[in-house]
């Protein structure tokens, strides 16, 4: 007989989000994301960094002061790294998400032809940005879906050999 316990696909895929955010340099958000096919193959992945060649060590990672002197102008986010690290045709993909995406995500998944959002938190949900993406994907068509929180997901590599 099979084994019942097993994770259902969008358990599976929102782990890799959340597994990708783990790379974050971020002191305080980890945002990590994953693209789907429509038959089950992931096609792209990526988490909120500095675009390449920015050090992480020499940019700041603040929140406030001077806007040149935080993360907010240089971090490149989770959703549009796993748009940009993917060489696929995103059309008709879902991209999962550990955090709602914001407006300059939302624009960027809608251009790519991604049709399905699926996230897990959404702690900025009455945001100026978020309500935008939501504005945008309804007129876009694109679906968003929110998923239980209540999977802890547990990996203890010798309890599965
Ligand atoms: N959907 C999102 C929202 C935010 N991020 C990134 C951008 C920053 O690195 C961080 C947010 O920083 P905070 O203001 O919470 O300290 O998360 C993203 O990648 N995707
Ligand atoms: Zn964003």
């Amino acid at each position: 007989m099979k084994r019942e316990n097993y994770l259902s696909w969008d358990e599976y895929f929102i782990g890799l989000a959340h597994l990708s955010a783990l790379r974050s340099k971020d002191p305080n958000t980890q945002v990590g994301a994953c693209i789907v096919s429509q038959d089950k193959k992931v096609v792209g992945i990526g988490y909120n960094g500095l675009p390449k060649g920015c050090d992480d060590d020499e940019f700041p990672w603040g929140k406030v002061g001077d806007n040149l002197d935080t993360k907010y102008p240089y971090v490149v986010h989770a959703e549009l790294n796993a748009i940009l690290n993917s060489g696929a045709d995103l059309r008709n993909c879902t991209l999962y998400v550990s955090l709602f995406p914001c407006n300059e995500c939302a624009k960027a998944i809608i251009q790519a032809g991604i049709t399905r959002v699926v996230y897990e938190c959404d702690k900025n949900w009455t945001s100026d940005g978020a309500i935008a993406s939501r504005k945008m994907f309804d007129a876009a068509c694109v679906t968003y879906d929110k998923l239980p929180k209540r999977y802890t997901i547990h990996i203890d590599i010798e309890d599965n050999v």
